[in-house]
C-alpha cells in the first residue's frame, strides 16, 4: 500500500498547516549566530543554544497562528483548507494557542537574558516579534503591501544572527553581520515563493505581494538572481577573509538552488505546479545554512 493511500486527507490538511519543514527557518539563524561566536571566541554555551533554538521555534509557531488568525479577517484564506482558522472554526481558540506559544518563547528569550544579566537579547527579539506583527496584523499588514520580504530578511538576517551571536559572547561581530545577509536571502526567497501560486486569491484579497505587483515572468527572473546571489556572496566574504574558506562548504546546496529556478521558471503561472517551490525554497535554506554554519564550526 503506498503512503499515498495511508495517509488520511485530514491528517494532510493538518500537516500542511502545521508545516514541520518550516521550523528550520527558526533554527538556521541561532545556529549561524552561535557557529560565528564560536569561531571568534571558542564560546559555544549549550544550554543558552538549546533554549534559544526552542524560543525561536515557538515565536515562529506563533508567527504562523496568528498569520491564519488574521488572514481569516480579510478573507484571503477562504480557499485555504489548511488554514487552522477553517480546519477547527475556533478562531478564538487558535488565537490564544498563538498567543501561548508567543509568551513560552519570550520567557525563554527572558531566561536567557536572566543568565547574561543583560536585556539586549530580549529588545532584539521583541523588535523581530514586532516586525513580525506589523507583517501581518491589523491595522498594518504590511505584508498586504508587498513589504514582507524586506521584514522577512532584516527580522531572520541580521536581528536575529546577531540576537544568537550576542547571547553566547555579550558583545557585537561584523562577521556576523556578514554571515546574516547569507542567512537572510535565502529565508527571504522562501516567502517570495510562497506567493507564486497565490496570485488569484491575493489580488482577489487586495494583497499586493511582490510576485502580484512584478507578475510571475519577471518574478521568477528575480528569483534567477536572488537565489544566485548567496554562493558569489559568500565566495567574496572569504576572499576578503571575513569567512573561513571551510563555509564555501554551502556551495553544496547548489543543486536545490538550480531546482528551485529551474521548477518555478517553468511552472510560474501554474498555481497547482508552483504551489511546492516554497519547500525547494526550503531545503535549499536548510543545507546553505547549515552548511555554512558548519564551515565557522570546522
Ligand atoms: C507567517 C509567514 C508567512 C506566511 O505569509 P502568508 O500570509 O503569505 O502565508 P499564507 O498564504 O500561508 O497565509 C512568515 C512571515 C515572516 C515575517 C515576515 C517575519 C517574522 C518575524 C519572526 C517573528 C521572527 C522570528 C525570529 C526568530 C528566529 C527569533
Ligand atoms: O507558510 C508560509 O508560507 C511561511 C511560513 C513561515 O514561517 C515563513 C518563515 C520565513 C519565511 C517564509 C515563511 C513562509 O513562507
Amino acid at each position: 500500500m503506498t503512503t499515498k493511500q495511508v495517509s488520511h486527507p485530514k491528517t494532510k490538511l493538518w500537516m500542511a498547516a502545521i508545516k514541520p519543514p518550516m521550523y528550520s527557518v527558526a533554527i538556521m539563524p541561532i545556529w549561524v549566530g552561535t557557529a560565528v561566536a564560536f569561531a571568534e571566541t571558542k564560546i559555544f554555551n549549550l544550554v543558552v543554544f538549546s533554549t534559544f533554538v526552542a524560543a525561536a521555534i515557538l515565536i515562529l509557531a506563533w508567527e504562523n497562528i496568528s498569520n491564519d488568525v488574521f488572514d481569516s479577517e480579510t478573507g484571503i484564506d477562504q480557499n485555504k483548507h489548511h488554514s487552522l482558522v477553517n480546519l477547527t472554526g475556533n478562531k478564538r481558540l487558535i488565537f490564544w494557542l498563538g498567543n501561548l506559544s508567543l509568551i513560552s518563547g519570550l520567557l525563554g528569550i527572558i531566561a536567557i537574558a536572566t543568565w547574561q544579566k543583560d536585556p539586549t537579547v530580549i529588545w532584539i527579539i521583541l523588535l523581530c516579534c514586532g516586525l513580525g506583527y506589523v507583517y501581518q496584523g491589523p491595522p498594518f499588514r504590511l505584508g498586504y503591501q508587498g513589504l514582507g520580504e524586506i521584514i522577512c530578511f532584516f527580522a531572520f538576517g541580521p536581528l536575529a544572527v546577531t540576537a544568537a551571536y550576542y547571547s553566547q559572547t555579550s558583545t557585537w561581530s561584523m562577521t556576523s553581520l556578514a554571515a546574516s545577509i547569507i542567512v537572510g536571502i535565502p529565508t527571504t526567497l522562501i516567502l517570495f515563493c510562497s506567493h507564486f501560486h497565490q496570485v488569484k486569491d491575493d489580488i482577489a484579497a487586495g494583497k499586493r505581494s511582490p510576485v502580484v505587483r512584478l507578475g510571475t515572468v519577471k518574478a521568477a527572473q528575480l528569483l534567477y538572481w536572488f537565489t544566485g546571489s548567496i554562493y558569489p556572496f559568500t565566495l567574496l566574504f572569504v576572499l576578503l577573509g571575513v569567512f573561513p574558506s571551510w563555509t564555501l562548504l554551502s556551495w553544496l546546496s547548489l543543486p536545490y538552488a538550480v531546482k528551485l529556478c529551474r521548477h518555478v521558471q517553468q511552472n510560474h503561472y501554474l498555481p497547482e505546479k508552483v504551489s511546492n517551490c516554497k519547500f525547494i525554497a526550503v531545503k535549499m535554506h536548510f543545507w546553505s545554512c547549515l552548511l555554512f554554519g558548519l564551515g565557522f564550526m570546522i
